[in-house]
């Protein structure tokens, strides 16, 4: 394994600070390991680096790493995909601290010694949550989402879908430099409650880029010229924190079509051209780099109201129908994600709960009637300390399990958010759209 070319191209090229791929990570993340050990009594910064040359010189730093987990960096290397170098550095630096905090109950100096073997991949994962949140800690500044692939059940497709469509631009972004071809925008539609906000933050968690959340209306102000002006913020605030996703919610709400929102001002006109030019700005391309990239997912229940100039190629052109879950297996596997946070029963069968249920059903139904379940074990939990068969002092989270008749009680307690017309009226759009 040759690593000083990366090495060197990184301290040479120190102002343009390159992207790194998952190999290049991984073994930045083998070298900054080995190198811990020969740096951790310097505090300058010159110092440092010499040494790390020298030592990169005759290699003998690189010993060390034959006793390192591999898998375990390699993991590490994979998750981190926006990482630079300073980032990776950081890392291991977090994960030594992790590793001893846990070794020496909390007390927070470094060894002088330390083990480097002790490093385990949970704390390179707290290490991972630490910077994330350090990272989203300036005000207002986009935050990284915690919605994990576990927490979504089916829609398998669609995961897969928006991952190829924003990962090649985060993995390759020379790739779109070409003002040809553009990186364009993702615009979810379909009834409320089937999971459109749900994937695009678990999108965000699972690239590790930061989620810049806005509901259309939120942004239409009364005075003349500040909707336009929090348009512009909101994609300001998205560059200074990318990689950043920008999720526009109920966009139909921003960005009516031109002309039809009946304002004798314009001032809904001037907000879609407002949009339609930050769009244009973000997807051009012309600037890419990760530390450039912004990517804007809309969701509508609405796409036919909208501006059709914003669907054209190059900005909102790959449109994708969130819809309501149907039939038995994927209703398990939404209500199985569901219940994961939640103890059940072992007689417990998801699926003979998704069938007592009707054909299709949205994600927040399933969610209604799993929460419907979680309040009557809760109940039962309070009527057995009031008979005084069970001690408050014994309750613990885990006290809430779910077995069949709470979840029954869910399943009567049933009553779907999104009417069968109103159904039927979607999967037509999904038809015309
Ligand atoms: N596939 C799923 N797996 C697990 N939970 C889901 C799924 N789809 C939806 N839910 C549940 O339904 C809730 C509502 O989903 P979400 O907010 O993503 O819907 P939406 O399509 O964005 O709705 P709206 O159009 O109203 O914004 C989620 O918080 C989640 O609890």
């Amino acid at each position: 394994m040759d690593l000083k070319p990366n090495v060197m191209r990184i301290f040479l090229d120190k102002f343009h600070i390159p992207k790194l791929n998952v190999q290049q990570r991984y073994e930045m993340l083998q070298w900054f390991a080995a190198a811990m050990q020969l740096k951790l009594d310097e505090n300058d910064e010159q110092i440092k680096l010499n040494k790390i040359n020298i030592d990169l010189d005759n290699t003998s730093s690189l010993s060390t790493l034959s006793n390192y987990s591999k898998d375990v960096l390699k993991k590490i290397a994979s998750k981190t995909e926006t990482f630079v170098y300073g980032d990776l550095d950081t890392l291991v630096h977090f994960a030594m601290r992790e590793s001893y905090l846990k070794q020496h109950n909390g007390y927070s100096q470094f060894p002088q010694d330390p083990n480097l073997q002790l490093l385990k991949e949970e704390d390179f994962n707290s290490a991972l949550e630490s910077i994330r949140s350090l990272q989203s800690q300036h005000l207002d500044a986009p935050k990284i989402p915690k919605v994990y692939w576990d927490d979504i059940g089916g829609l398998d497709k669609l995961k897969k879908e928006l991952l190829k469509t924003i990962e090649f631009p985060i993995k390759y972004p020379h790739l779109f430099k070409n003002s040809t071809l553009k990186r364009s925008g993702i615009l979810l539609y379909g009834p409320p409650g089937c999971g459109k906000t749900l994937v695009a933050k678990a999108v965000s968690t699972e690239l590790n880029v930061s989620f810049l959340s806005v509901k259309g209306p939120e942004l239409l102000n009364m005075y003349i010229g500040q909707s336009e002006e929090n348009v512009r913020k909101v994609f300001e605030s998205a560059r200074a924190s990318s990689p950043c996703i920008v999720f526009l919610d109920e966009l139909d709400a921003l960005a009516p079509r031109r002309g039809a929102a009946g304002d004798s001002g314009g001032a809904s006109d001037r907000v879609v051209s407002q949009l339609l030019a930050e769009v244009d700005g973000v997807t051009s391309g012309e600037d890419a780099d990760t530390s450039n990239f912004v990517f804007i997912m809309g969701a509508t229940n609405r796409p036919d109201l909208l501006e059709q100039s914003l669907l054209r190629p190059g900005r909102l052109d790959k449109l994708i129908y969130v819809g309501p879950y149907t039939g038995t297996q994927e209703k398990t596997s939404v209500l199985k994600a569901l219940c994961r946070s939640y103890k059940l029963r072992p007689e417990v069968n998801l699926m003979n709960v998704a069938e007592a249920l009707p054909e299709r059903c949205t994600g927040a139904d399933l969610m209604q009637v799993v929460s419907t379940a979680r309040s009557a074990a809760v109940r039962g939990l309070v009527d057995k300390i009031k008979s005084g068969s069970l001690k408050e002092s014994d309750l613990s989270p885990d006290s809430v399990v779910l077995g069949v008749s709470e979840l029954w009680q869910g399943v009567e307690s049933f009553r779907p958010s999104v009417t069968e017309g109103e159904l039927a009226y979607y999967e037509s759009l999904q038809y015309q759209m």
